[in-house]
């Protein structure tokens, strides 16, 4: 069979068809044709665009798993994920090609009149469906009210807009890849709100026997948000639990100095579990070799459930 790579077609992109995930699925075509291979978009319906359900009960991989069919069925050459949305179950068949660079990971409150968190009201409705960001307000102690939020980010925010609720918080990655990071109130710092392990990142995924392929969609990957998003990941794999558990994680790259005054690159990485009611954050961290990003996140996820965490975590 021919690969997309040694036929003369254009290597064809797998994306859900919001505008979030056209615009962030074009930015990797865009790459891929600068690089001197001609790429185009196939947009994938699935069931997570066309249902309201809160991802909770609609299931772990609805965003992912028809674009990961339509890969194996051939209808396209390549699969773009958000990496936050994938299960972290194993997929022989298919290779993670490719951890482009990611944005920015934080949560973003975008609030009416550019209030920030400390500043809203006790009472003051704030919209989100995610159990990890509601778990983590509502452990701020202000007295606000959680409402169910979903929907495309325009949705969303237009819930703001129209005056339905005071704030909503949503990843602030959305924003920038739609050109809306100016209407954020307030980047969330991990210290408040410990992001979805991954967010920010995508996942390009093609079928792991088209070498040639695994070869071109290499040259954009991003080796530190590589590593970063294994450690966030790894955290999430050994506490056994789903992308809606109110599991957050953040690794970065770091420099660190040895004792000889030798600058070398460490992997930091930090997680928490929450409490659904708020009532209790259980957090740690920690810093390791770069290349050991997964077995650090492992570790520490070994060290939340010393702590506690399994109380908090529903199983996948
Ligand atoms: N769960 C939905 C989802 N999946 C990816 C993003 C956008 C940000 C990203 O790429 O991490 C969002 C929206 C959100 O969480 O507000």
């Amino acid at each position: 069979m021919p690969t997309a790579a040694s036929s003369d077609r254009p290597i064809r992109i797998g994306t859900r068809g919001s505008k979030l995930a056209t615009t962030q699925a074009q930015q990797i075509a865009d790459r891929l044709i600068a690089n001197g291979h001609p790429a185009e978009l196939v947009i994938i319906t699935t069931a997570g665009d066309t249902s309201t359900a809160p991802v909770a009960q609609i299931g772990v991989g609805v965003f992912t798993t028809a674009i990961r069919l339509a890969l194996r069925d051939g209808e396209c050459d390549v699969a773009i994920h958000s990496y936050k949305d994938l299960p972290t179950a194993p997929e022989p068949d298919l290779a993670m090609a490719a951890v482009p660079e990611r944005v920015d990971p934080r949560d973003a409150l975008v609030s009416r009149g550019g209030m920030v968190l400390g500043e809203l009201p006790s009472g003051s409705t704030i919209g989100t469906s995610s159990p990890r960001r509601a778990a983590q307000l509502r452990a701020q102690g202000l007295g606000l009210e959680i409402r169910p939020l979903r929907g495309n980010l325009d949705s969303r925010l237009g819930r703001v807009a129209n005056g339905e609720l005071d704030a909503v918080v949503v990843a602030r990655a959305g924003l920038v890849r739609i050109g809306r990071a100016d209407e954020v109130s307030e980047a969330l710092d991990p210290v408040v709100m410990l992001p979805a392990p991954a967010q920010g990142a995508l996942a390009v995924e093609c079928l792991s026997d088209d070498a040639e392929l695994v070869r071109i969609l290499a040259e954009l990957d991003d080796p530190s948000t590589r590593a970063a998003v294994d450690a966030e990941r790894a955290v999430l794999a050994a506490l056994e639990a789903g992308c809606t558990a109110p599991v957050g994680a953040i690794a970065e790259v770091v420099e660190s100095i040895d004792s000889d005054g030798r600058i070398f690159a460490e992997l930091s990485l930090r997680a928490g579990v929450a409490a659904e009611d708020g009532s209790d954050v259980i957090r740690a961290s920690a810093v390791g070799p770069v290349e050991r990003a997964a077995q650090l996140g492992k570790d520490l996820a070994a060290e939340l459930l010393e702590l506690g965490a399994a109380e908090y975590v529903p199983k996948a």
